[in-house]
């Protein structure tokens, strides 16, 4: 299939998105949205994929959404239209996303960072939500997510100064699980993706689904959540192959199921 503003390739299991606008830094056009959801919901039902990446270029992961695309728009066509509501199609792929942020990741690139799973930072990175310089707020759950993430304090921050932070202060604050350098930054997110996506397949969505969870619910209805995932591991073959493998002192041959 043909894409104008992304790239799709394949490297094993590991289904590889790189956000292709670069003299627009990447900004988040209506076109792009729908390319890299579509090709994400591809990767997600392709049994030969266990884990996706996304990434942007060396200077922009994404500069955020496309302000001159929005900058005419009139407030009944975004709410019919329901803008950027396409976004939350990310949050329902269920295979884990990784993203391998380089350069700004502001706005619309910050949420569409946070939408993955594991953020990956070059040292280069630099994140923010400077929507209220616009005369906007964010739109694509920048206020939720970033402040799940990083505690009110900070998050309220960002959101009210416009200010961006940089990869070690996104990783002391909890938003990065990683800093790399930059010139290993593909490669890094390659493994790690490889890594998960040589796990078993329903495990691995088993495992994000119960992370994911914390987000969304109590203590106690999370940990009831999470034992009864943990309950139904056992009806797979692959956890039979995993425990024996360990207690065969050899590596573990799952078949995703
Ligand atoms: C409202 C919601 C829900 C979400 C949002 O994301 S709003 C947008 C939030 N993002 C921003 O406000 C960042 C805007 N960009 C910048 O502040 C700067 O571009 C920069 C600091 C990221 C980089 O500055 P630099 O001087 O290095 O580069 P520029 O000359 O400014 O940009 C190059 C080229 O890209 C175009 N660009 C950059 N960001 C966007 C964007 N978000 N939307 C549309 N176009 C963007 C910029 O206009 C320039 O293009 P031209 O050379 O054609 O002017």
């Amino acid at each position: 299939m043909t894409h104008q503003t992304i790239l799709v390739e394949r490297h094993g299991r590991v289904g590889l998105i790189t956000l292709n606008r670069p003299k627009a830094l990447n900004a988040l056009n209506l076109e792009l949205m729908r390319e890299v959801t579509t090709a994400a919901r591809e990767l997600d039902r392709d049994p030969d994929i266990g884990a996706l990446v996304i990434t942007g270029s060396a200077k922009a992961f994404a500069a955020g959404a496309d302000i001159k695309e929005m900058q005419p728009n009139s407030y009944p066509q975004v709410y019919l239209d329901d803008w950027f509501a396409e976004w939350d199609q990310l949050a329902q792929v269920r295979k884990p996303i990784i993203a391998a942020v380089a350069g700004y990741a502001l706005g619309g690139g910050c949420e569409l960072a946070m939408l993955c799973d594991v953020l990956l930072a070059a040292d280069t990175a630099k994140f923010g939500q400077p929507e209220i310089k616009l005369g906007v707020i964010p739109g694509i759950g920048g206020s939720q997510r970033l402040t799940r993430a990083i505690g009110k304090a900070k998050a309220m921050e960002l959101c009210l100064t416009g200010r961006m932070m940089g990869a070690e202060e996104a990783e002391r604050a909890g938003l990065v699980s990683r800093i790399v350098p930059a010139d290993d930054l593909l490669d890094n997110a390659l493994a790690t993706a490889t890594i998960i996506a040589g796990m078993s397949a329903p495990i691995a969505i088993m495992a994000k689904e119960a992370v994911n969870r914390a987000y969304e619910t109590t203590l106690a209805e999370g940990v009831r959540f999470e034992r009864r995932l943990f309950h139904a591991t056992f009806a797979t073959a692959d956890q039979k192959e995993g425990m024996a493998a360990f207690i065969d002192k050899r590596d573990p041959k799952f078949l995703h199921n």
